[in-house]
């Protein structure tokens, strides 16, 4: 037998043909919608938010057991000095996800959230983005093979978080690929690198992007040459989140750039996702506006590990529960609008 096909090949099909919304639930819940006792509109977006859950679940919208995934990833890269944490903090904020003591473990308290970490060979960082590929295309496939593995305990609300000490530079490097600009508009301060950090970083963005020029105008190329292990990890549990029909909400900055090789992919490939948080990392906002979205959340936070996804899943809990629970004008005998 003669093995012809490439690692990536599978999720080139995959993206190829993407799953839509399912119309009925849609309809079903926007008529519900209508019968609820407020005025048109008045619940603004947590009415698009129900329509959204019902969209893409094909029932009528409900959040029974939300799920937070964090990958950890390191990274070559830091070698260059682009960091004030060392890269250990990612082994060491992993096993204090584990113990329950990060800001992630509260909010998930906070709104009754599920929380898996999964953490991607961290003895063994990335290739250093600057002078060669993060990742062998093998290597890159099955990380994102692990990352649709996420979804497997089932859920029906997926956050996508991260952590990995040096992933704000592959973020910035790969929003570059994907959308050009300068180093300096996609990279920021991250943790807190500022003065000789901040300018190796913007350095470091450059060079790897004019490293691997010749080849970025694949955006699964641009994910194993750029990216990390977290970030092609969370690549695929959005695209197994979609294939499935699980809705998404997508955390900061790194979260946002694994989310951005599949709408470079395919131009719908996010239509079953919502930005919960837009970080204090300056070029978040506009990473987002390359999506089509809008966040539902500013809250001047940049931590990352799924923190804005999270929050944002209480918000998007409230719009289920209101949807589902609220009286219709009828069943509470409250006068409609058009009853005079
Ligand atoms: O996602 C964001 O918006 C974000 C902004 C700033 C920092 N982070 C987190 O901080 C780490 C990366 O920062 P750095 O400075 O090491 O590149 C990583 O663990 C991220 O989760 C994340
Ligand atoms: C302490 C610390 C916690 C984090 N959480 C997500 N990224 C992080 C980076 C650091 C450095």
């Amino acid at each position: 037998m003669t093995v012809t096909g490439l690692p990536f090949d599978d999720f080139r099909a995959l993206l190829r043909d993407l799953p839509g919304p399912e119309t009925a639930a849609l309809i079903a819940a926007r008529d519900r919608d209508r019968q609820l006792t407020k005025p048109p509109g008045s619940l603004g977006r947590l009415e698009e938010i129900a329509m959204w859950l019902a969209a893409w679940t094909g029932r009528p919208p409900a959040v029974n057991r939300p799920l937070v995934a964090i990958f950890a990833g390191n990274h070559g890269v830091t070698k260059h000095g682009i960091t004030p944490f060392p890269p250990s903090v990612t082994q060491q904020m992993v096993e204090n996800f584990a113990a329950g003591g990060a800001a992630i473990n509260q909010i998930c308290s906070t709104f009754d959230l599920g929380l898996k970490i999964f953490d991607l060979a961290l003895d063994y960082p990335t290739g250093d983005i600057t002078c060669e590929a993060a990742l062998s295309e093998r290597d890159c496939a099955a990380t994102m093979a692990f990352g649709m593995e996420a979804i497997a305990g089932g859920t029906d609300l997926l956050c996508i978080g991260e952590m990995g000490i040096g992933n704000t530079t592959i973020a910035a490097a790969i929003n570059l690929a994907l959308y050009g600009g300068t180093a300096e508009e996609w990279v920021g301060p991250g943790t807190g690198s500022h003065g000789e950090l901040l300018e190796r970083k913007i350095n470091a963005v450059t060079t790897a992007v004019e490293f691997h020029r010749a080849h970025l105008d694949d955006p699964l190329e641009i994910l194993r040459r750029l990216g990390g292990r977290e970030i092609a990890a969370m690549a695929g549990a959005i695209l197994a989140a979609r294939v499935q029909r699980i809705p998404v909400l997508v955390d900061g900055y790194v979260a946002t750039a694994a989310a951005a090789i599949l709408k470079a992919a395919n131009p719908t490939a996010l239509d079953h996702c919502l930005i919960g948080h837009v970080s204090g990392e300056p070029g978040h906002l506009k990473a987002i506006e390359k999506l089509g979205k809008t966040p539902l959340l500013a809250l001047g936070m940049r931590l990352g590990e799924g923190s804005g996804a999270a929050l944002a899943a209480g918000i998007v809990k409230a719009a289920a529960a209101c949807h589902s629970g609220m009286a219709t004008f009828e069943s509470a005998g409250v006068s409609n609008q058009s009853d005079g």
